[in-house]
């Protein structure tokens, strides 16, 4: 069972001309415990609509929802006290797009906030907001005001609130929108090396795959309040089934693109376009050179690249392979053989059938 568990999860919402707006629409979820669960999708999928009913911030119209093992919500109705509530509460933190940090107060105060109900004497606030510092690395500027601060390090400040009462789950919401790119990697490395040292569970909601790819586990991509993919990061990356997620997945859109942009010609009988997927670390051999030598296909390459997905080094070639029908059956089943994702595509980039 995971540390958090959504079940047929609904949220409606009134529209000004008093019609319904179904931001969330039966989506089910599973998080496992230590685990980075990125959701994906365009803005208005229903992506910040869905992780705020894992606090309650969001009442969902109907579902369950269990977290920690305590159940929030079944069947559309509250079972968590008030008083649970807001303890389960603290347990999951939350950051956001924008920081909401208090520019009035030091950064220190800002990360102790958090702590006005922990019943702590004062240095020992001190001690532990000094301890939260340096976890993200900006002890030294404890006294500054948040306005003295990047975007990035006020993030990381806003990290070291959110973790303050030492949650399990940590929810990012847009947590890298608004930072430059090498904030946003500084962020995103950091997200996982906290949820490494902490056994935290992260919960990433973003508009960017780049985002996903980095760090995540598990990823879902939202349409419309739906789930419309799901699995784990390598799956959805090397084999995605919707076309939103093509869209969504670099690796396929740019392979797409680049067929468009070459304008082949219609792909003559003994003619095959192939989008190869691998992992660098599996295959050994070198794919070209031994198709032509063990098979006996020529093999030309229209693209090539290699992008990590969570550290993992991942290769797409997009190439044209020459020979007769049965040639093509032993090329497909020796990539096969060699872990390679195979996807067969025609001359405009669209799944060959
Ligand atoms: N309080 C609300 N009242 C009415 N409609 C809402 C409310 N909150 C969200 N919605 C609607 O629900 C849908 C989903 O919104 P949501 O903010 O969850 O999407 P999102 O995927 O997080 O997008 P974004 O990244 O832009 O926030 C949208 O159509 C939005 O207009």
């Amino acid at each position: 069972m995971g540390i958090i568990e959504l079940q047929h999860v609904k949220v409606d919402f009134p529209d000004q001309k008093g019609q319904t707006v179904q931001a969330v629409n039966d989506v089910s979820l599973s998080i496992e415990k230590g685990s980075i669960f990125g959701i994906v999708g365009f803005s208005g999928a229903g992506k910040s609509t869905l992780v705020r009913t894992i606090n309650l911030l969001q009442r969902p119209t109907a579902g369950s929802i269990r977290v920690n093992g305590i159940d929030f919500v079944k069947d559309g109705q509250q079972v968590i006290s008030g008083k649970k509530l807001q303890l389960a509460r603290r347990k999951i933190g939350m950051i956001f797009q924008h920081f909401n940090l208090l520019n009035e107060i030091t950064v220190i105060e800002n990360v102790a906030f958090a702590l006005k109900h922990a019943n702590l004497k004062d240095q020992e606030v001190e001690e532990k907001c000094l301890k939260l510092l340096d976890l993200v690395d900006l002890r030294d500027k404890a006294n500054f005001y948040p306005s003295q601060l990047s975007g990035g390090q006020q993030q990381r400040v806003a990290i070291a609130r959110a973790l303050a009462n030492e949650p399990d789950i940590l929810i990012s919401d847009e947590a890298t929108s608004a930072l430059d790119p090498q904030n946003t990697q500084q962020i995103l490395a950091l997200l996982k090396r906290l949820k490494e040292e902490l056994n935290l569970t992260i919960v990433l909601i973003t508009h960017e795959m780049a985002a996903i790819k980095k760090i995540c586990d598990e990823v879902v991509l939202m349409q419309h309040g739906e789930v419309v993919e799901q699995g784990s990061l390598r799956e959805v990356v090397l084999h995605p089934q919707n076309e939103l997620t093509q869209s969504f997945v670099g690796g396929s859109r740019e392979v797409i693109n680049t067929l468009k942009s070459l304008h082949l010609d219609k792909l003559g009988a003994n003619e095959a376009i192939y989008q190869l997927v691998y992992s660098m670390a599996n295959v050994t051999k070198t794919i070209i050179i031994d198709l032509y030598r063990e098979i006996g296909v020529e093999t030309s390459m229209l693209y090539g690249n290699v992008e990590l997905l969570n550290d993992e080094p991942i290769g797409t070639l997009l190439v044209l392979v020459k020979g007769d029908s049965t040639k093509q059956e032993e090329t497909r089943r020796f990539l096969t053989a060699e872990k390679v994702a195979v996807t067969r595509l025609n001359e405009k980039g669209k799944l060959y059938d």
